[in-house]
């Protein structure tokens, strides 16, 4: 195996791929009957019939009309690394009937993925349901193997990176989003692997300090409740000294230089004497921190009461800091009306800047968190509200509105032979043959339509009209004239097939690509109350053949 190395840029480079992220991702990481079906094809010796699967899904996730693709990485690492050690194979041998002949594990150890070949959408596209993501090609025992972890790698990642471009969607291009899923994700890899996902799919950073170091994630936190609640009073401060920020000057007395300006601002004139007296623990808190983070402050405002005490205790701190030639970071709301007290807020931000003559200080970023969703998100901007960046952790780690996207992975061709899955549920039906994917693109440059072809196709071209048909629904069908035209499976793992191999990005590539795309859907696709459905069609030939397969292999009912 070559060395495990990245690009200068953190790139994999095109000859060397490092292992998956996650080191429980080994070839025993896939569902039983994988093994067994390995072993049944072993013993009819069929196990290195040449076959072709797809990796597709048939429903776009949240009740919306697009999905993105993620986790392709992950997959590549996996195949790049596949080898079964002794101790997995002994295992595999427990796990099997002992009728099982030694034989099939000595092929075992000798089998790898070098005679794999996979071609996908690049990490990161929107996609559309039945078209695949992968198309993975290669001897069908081995292939068979990488079903699960391949539908594994690809089915959260995917769905969670849409469900982050979704918020992302919602929430709007300026605001800051932060990912504060860590402690409800569905244990460390889902945690690790929603931080990254997450990015991918348009948010800012992350809380999750492992993601950061993994990934090269930004970083970043806000202030917690229980260092609020962990102050009884202002006499805790022992160290009271603050140096101002150029080292010009030293406040001896920090603690007395708050409760100054917080006598200012509950004095003053244009806010007509709003505040009584605040929580003095909560002001000792705010103070100690400042003390710690002069350069940082941000404060929870909400531990006590956020309009009568939280808000006037930061004001305070950080009138006093701006004294020593600081600036406050801003606040996190954490329950409550967030629409209405972020309007508070800032209505208090700005009255002290034109008061105290603080320039910028009504600008003060507002962070807001508490059970977000796309929802509230949604509500939020209907009703008006002056939140800058929202910390959004459960329902968009765990996936809340919908646990799973639903991939499949399924055989299209043996041995150069067309293959069908049929089902009484049409949507269910596969589509059969190794295929090509096309993008096509109209005069104003947004996606209409993506086509599958037979492999041997003449791809569309640019100018030239085509046929792009439903592929179970006779009647729908439309000519399209594309301006553009993307092929959408490239190769990131040759084979022996000598074909180039697409590098692997970035994650921080991955992500502008991703949001790139989204940019350039059609509106109406993107929208969350009804959204038009994305065309997906195959060309007329491919849709003759699906149809003279499928009444070839479905058995003729007899009614009696
Ligand atoms: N203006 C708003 N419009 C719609 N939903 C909101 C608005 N403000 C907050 N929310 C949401 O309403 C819910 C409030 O939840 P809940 O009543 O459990 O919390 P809380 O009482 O505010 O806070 P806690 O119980 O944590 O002190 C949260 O999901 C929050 O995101
Ligand atoms: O609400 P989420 O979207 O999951 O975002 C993360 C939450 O986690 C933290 O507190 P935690 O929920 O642990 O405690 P709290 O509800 O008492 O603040 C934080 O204060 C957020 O409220
Ligand atoms: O930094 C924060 O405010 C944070 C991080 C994780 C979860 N809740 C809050
Ligand atoms: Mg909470």
């Amino acid at each position: 195996m070559e060395a495990k190395q990245n690009g200068p840029n953190g790139e994999l480079s095109s000859s060397v791929v490092p292992g998956p992220t996650n080191p429980m991702v080994t070839p025993l990481l896939t569902d039983l009957y994988q093994f067994t079906m390995a072993y049944a094809y072993w013993k009819a010796g069929k196990h290195n019939e040449r076959a072709v699967f797809d990796l597709y899904f048939r429903k776009n996730p949240f009740g919306g009309e697009y999905t993105v693709f993620a986790g392709l990485e992950e997959c590549i690492r996996f195949i790049a690394n596949f080898k079964l050690t002794e101790e997995e194979i002994s295992f595999v041998r427990e796990a099997l009937p002992s009728s099982c002949e030694d034989g099939f594990y000595d092929y075992l150890r000798g089998i790898d993925c070098s005679d794999v070949e996979v071609y996908a959408v690049p990490e990161g596209s929107v996609v559309f349901p039945k078209v695949p993501m992968l198309r993975v090609e290669g001897p069908i025992a081995v292939v068979q193997l990488l079903e699960t972890p391949f539908v594994n790698l690809i089915n959260y990642a995917s769905l969670v990176t849409t469900n982050a471009a979704r918020h992302r969607f919602v929430a709007g291009k300026s605001k800051m989003l932060l990912e504060f899923g860590l402690r409800r994700a569905q244990g460390p890899d889902g945690g690790i692997g929603a931080s990254k996902y997450c990015y991918l799919g348009g948010f800012d950073a992350t809380s999750n300090v492992a993601a950061g170091k993994l990934f090269g994630i930004p970083l970043r936190g806000t202030h917690s409740h229980a260092f609020v609640s962990s102050f009884m009073s202002p006499d805790e401060i022992v160290d009271r000294l603050l140096t101002s920020r150029d080292g010009s000057t030293i406040c001896e007395d920090f603690v007395s230089l708050v409760q100054t300006w917080l006598s200012k601002v509950q004095w003053s004139n244009s806010l007509h004497g709003s505040f009584g007296e605040t929580n003095q623990s909560e002001l000792a808190a705010f103070t100690s921190y400042a003390l710690a983070f002069p350069t940082n402050f941000l404060a929870l405002v909400d531990t006590y009461d956020v309009v009568r005490s939280g808000v006037p205790n930061f004001c305070a701190v950080a009138l006093a800091l701006n004294d020593l030639g600081y600036k406050a970071a801003g606040i996190r709301l954490d329950s409550g009306d967030l629409a209405y007290l972020s309007c508070e807020a800032r209505k208090i931000f700005c009255t002290i800047e034109e008061e105290f003559g603080v320039i910028g200080f009504g600008k003060m970023v507002i962070t807001a968190s508490n059970d977000l969703n796309e929802e509230t998100l949604d509500a939020l901007n209907k009703q008006g509200h002056e939140v800058d960046a929202f910390g959004i952790g459960t329902n968009l780690v765990t996936c809340y509105a919908q646990a799973a996207l639903g991939c499949v992975f399924k055989l299209v061709e043996i041995n150069n032979q067309p293959r069908i899955k049929l089902s009484e549920d049409v949507s269910k039906v596969s589509i059969p043959c190794k295929k090509r994917s096309y993008r096509l693109y109209g005069k104003e440059g947004y996606p209409l339509v993506d086509i599958m072809t037979g492999e041997n196709e003449p791809p569309p071209k640019v100018g030239e009209r085509i046929l792009c048909r439903h592929p179970f629904n006779e009647s729908k069908r439309a000519y399209v004239v594309p301006q553009r035209v993307e092929e959408l499976l490239k190769c990131y793992w040759p084979g022996i097939s000598g074909n180039k191999r697409e590098d692997l990005l970035p994650l921080k590539d991955i992500r502008e690509r991703c949001i790139k795309q989204l940019e350039q859907m059609r509106p109406d696709h993107m929208r969350r109350l009804n959204p038009t459905p994305y065309k997906v069609s195959v060309s007329a030939k491919l849709y003759d053949f699906i149809h003279f397969l499928w009444l070839n292999e479905a058995p003729v009912g007899e009614l009696q």
